[in-house]
């Protein structure tokens, strides 16, 4: 049994229906230890026969057997497997990866095997000191002469420490002096005890080896033994090959994106647009929410919905939403005081609703008017401090006591001093407002407080504590019955409930006794607009980022093109399809992480400057880009990029080895 043995092999290409026979059954025996001249004329088959030793062309009859063990060419894995382990290629034409040094091309090789990173380094660097290159690692391909050249090639296809070395026309491109420093080269290869092959139009090649084998007419018409095979031992420790791992071909995709980084680098720039654009519209939903939020909590605090008497009838209230009622109370209130204000009952109705902690009581009086040193100043509102009401709303001073009021900043305590508005605080001023008694009848009040503090609110407003206004009213024979009040509410999560079960609570008539509403509920609208709005302009800028994948596409199918030499290399080095689908989709990765990082910077900085911005006109942050949208923002960018390249990858990764060794 021989080393490899090849039995009756026939190989014919069609032309339509025409076929051509090129091989013709062909029988052969090679052992290790031999360096194989093929001669034959140009066109008789040579380079197909080295193709299907190799490994690389699966479509031909008969059988090859390596160390008695048949090839299944059927078998694209177990092919793989026998060129990265087996067979080592040199080419007339060199076939280096251009983008990569002389060292990252013989490393390239090296991926395929059991050695750790620092051994295939020196392994390599050792392989290329013996080719005489020491002192070139670093150049590319293009730097080398054709002599220095085909020993990359050499010192490449041994590093995997292949058995079998395929040189098809290793010598054709290269001068006397050249020629004879490569044949040694391949003496010395099958001296080791390798098996080597090479195809050859020159005699004086053939005769450096020790075996001369003719094509002639698809058959081999002679097989002359020139010199005895060298002695093999087979005692040596042959290199450990194995699958390309995710990790180098990763490597591999970031070399060849560097290496592009200024064309790689438009198409990120593109990308990152789209992206950003999305990102900077959620960012500025998010404050707008945040603002809208801010603005209404300043008002209430949204634990307690704020509960008025029901002044509506039956029919009027039926199907009807709390807020289309209150208008009606409020409206009440200043004709028929009486009918607007809650019934000690309905406070206790109140209180009795499940998560309801306790019910906190108030009064509202409209159109007051406020004197403060000879100017008069109206106010629209004038009403009792609850907790619900929201302390940040105060911005200097303090909450009401006894016999205290607290001011409006832009209405009053600006009118009175645009600078120095603070200077109010510990000021007197009188409020005259309209109570009225248990009849109805009006009764003008005016009374005199000290300024607790100054509050900004939406609407402006003027706040005394609740025991302040219910003395006042109860020493001048004013109804004392309250207008409204704000329910506590156990937990945040059952506000909506408990609002919607206060707005159940029948009278004895069965009439809807009160109406509630939360801050809370409010919100949940203003912010399902908000986030309507910034949605739908986040994915109108998400349109960019089809186009972004579009010119990943168009990159990655030129890329492929552009590499079709690269990936011949690749799957006779042993690369698997599946290897040549992760160059490319590793490389789109890259792009679309790239993108996204670009995209935050940009969004970081453009929304920096913004917030800055706008800080002076709303004092808030107004583009907030949360960690969802960061995360999400990656998300999209990976998955644009891994959906754009895998058309493309999966071209590369179909393309015939052979083909795409021919390839320009
Ligand atoms: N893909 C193909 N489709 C059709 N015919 C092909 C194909 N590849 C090779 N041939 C034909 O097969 C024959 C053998 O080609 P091959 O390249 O094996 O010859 P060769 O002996 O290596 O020639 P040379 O010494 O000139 O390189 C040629 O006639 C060639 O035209």
């Amino acid at each position: 049994m021989a080393f490899l043995e090849l039995r009756n092999i026939k190989k014919s290409y069609f032309l339509g229906q025409q076929e051509f026979a090129v091989l013709k059954g062909i029988d052969l025996d090679f052992e290790l230890g031999d360096f194989v001249s093929v001669l034959g004329e140009s066109g008789g088959g040579k380079s197909t026969l080295m193709n299907i030793i190799g490994g690389l062309d699966r479509n031909f009859e008969g059988e090859v057997t390596i160390e008695g063990r048949s090839l299944d060419h059927k078998q694209e894995q177990k092919l793989d497997e026998y060129r990265r382990g087996t067979i080592g290629y040199i080419y007339q034409s060199y076939n280096l990866i251009s983008h990569l040094t002389v060292l990252e091309n013989v490393l390239i090789s090296l991926d395929m095997t059991a050695l750790g990173h620092k051994e295939r380094e020196e392994r390599a660097k050792d392989l290329l000191a013996r080719v005489g290159l020491a002192d070139q690692i670093a150049k590319h391909p293009n730097q080398l002469s054709g002599g220095q050249k085909q020993r990359v090639a050499i010192a490449r296809a041994l590093a995997p420490d292949p058995q079998v070395i395929i040189a098809d026309e290793p010598t054709g491109a290269l001068d006397a002096q050249n020629t004879a420093e490569v044949l040694e080269l391949l003496q010395a290869i099958a001296q080791e005890g390798k098996l080597v092959i090479a195809v050859t139009h020159s005699q004086d090649v053939a005769n450096h080896g020790t075996r001369i084998v003719h094509l002639a007419d698809g058959k081999i018409d002679s097989d002359e033994r020139v010199h005895p095979a060298y002695p093999v031992t087979g005692e040596e420790v042959r290199l450990d090959s194995k699958a390309m791992p995710l990790s180098a071909s990763f490597q591999n995709a970031w070399k060849h994106f560097a290496h592009n980084f200024w064309r790689n680098s438009l198409i990120m720039l593109g990308t990152a647009i789209g992206l950003f654009a999305v990102l900077l519209f959620s960012g500025l939903g998010n404050g707008v929410n945040a603002y809208i939020n801010k603005q209404v909590s300043d008002l209430a605090n949204p634990d307690y919905p704020t509960i008025v008497k029901n002044v509506s009838t039956k029919e009027q209230s039926k199907g009807k939403e709390a807020t289309d009622l209150m208008q009606n109370t409020y409206q009440t209130m200043m004709i028929d005081y009486k009918k607007a204000t809650l019934s000690e009952a309905s406070l206790h109705q109140i209180e009795k609703v499940k998560h309801v902690k306790r019910v906190l009581p108030g009064y509202t009086f409209m159109n007051v008017t406020m004197a403060y040193q000879g100017h008069d100043v109206q106010t629209p509102k004038y009403q009792s401090w609850t907790p619900a009401t929201n302390k940040s709303i105060i911005k200097a001073g303090h909450a009401p006591k006894q016999g205290e009021i607290l001011v409006d900043k832009k209405s009053f305590a600006k009118e009175m001093d645009a600078k120095n508005w603070q200077s109010i605080i510990g000021q007197e001023v009188t409020m005259s407002f309209v109570a009225y008694d248990a009849n109805n009848t009006p009764i003008p009040l005016t009374k005199t407080f000290k300024v607790a503090g100054v509050v900004d609110s939406v609407s402006p407003v003027a706040i005394t504590n609740l025991a302040t206004m219910k003395q006042i009213l109860q020493d001048e024979g004013a109804n004392t019955d309250y207008t409204f009040a704000s329910a506590q509410i156990d937990q945040t999560e059952n506000v909506k409930q408990a609002v919607k079960d206060i707005n159940g609570l029948k009278d004895s008539t069965g009439t809807q006794n009160v109406l509630a509403i939360s801050i809370g509920s409010m919100l949940d609208t203003i912010n399902t607009i908000v986030s309507l709005a910034t949605n739908v302009l986040a994915a109108i800028s998400g349109i960019s980022l089809l186009v972004s994948a579009l010119m990943i596409i168009v990159t990655m199918y030129m890329s492929v093109s552009e590499r079709t030499k690269e990936i011949g290399i690749l799957r006779a080095l042993g690369e698997s399809k599946r290897d040549i689908r992760r160059l490319f989709t590793s490389e789109s990765l890259i792009i679309g992480v790239m993108s996204a990082i670009l995209a935050l910077v940009m969004a970081y900085g453009l929304g920096f400057a913004m917030n800055a911005a706008l800080y002076k006109i709303a004092k808030f942050n107004m583009i907030q880009v949360s960690v969802n949208n960061i995360i999400f923002t990656i998300i999209v960018a990976l998955v644009i990029s891994f959906l754009a390249a895998l058309l493309p990858a999966r071209r590369a990764s179909r393309l015939n080895p052979i083909d795409a060794l021919a390839a320009d």
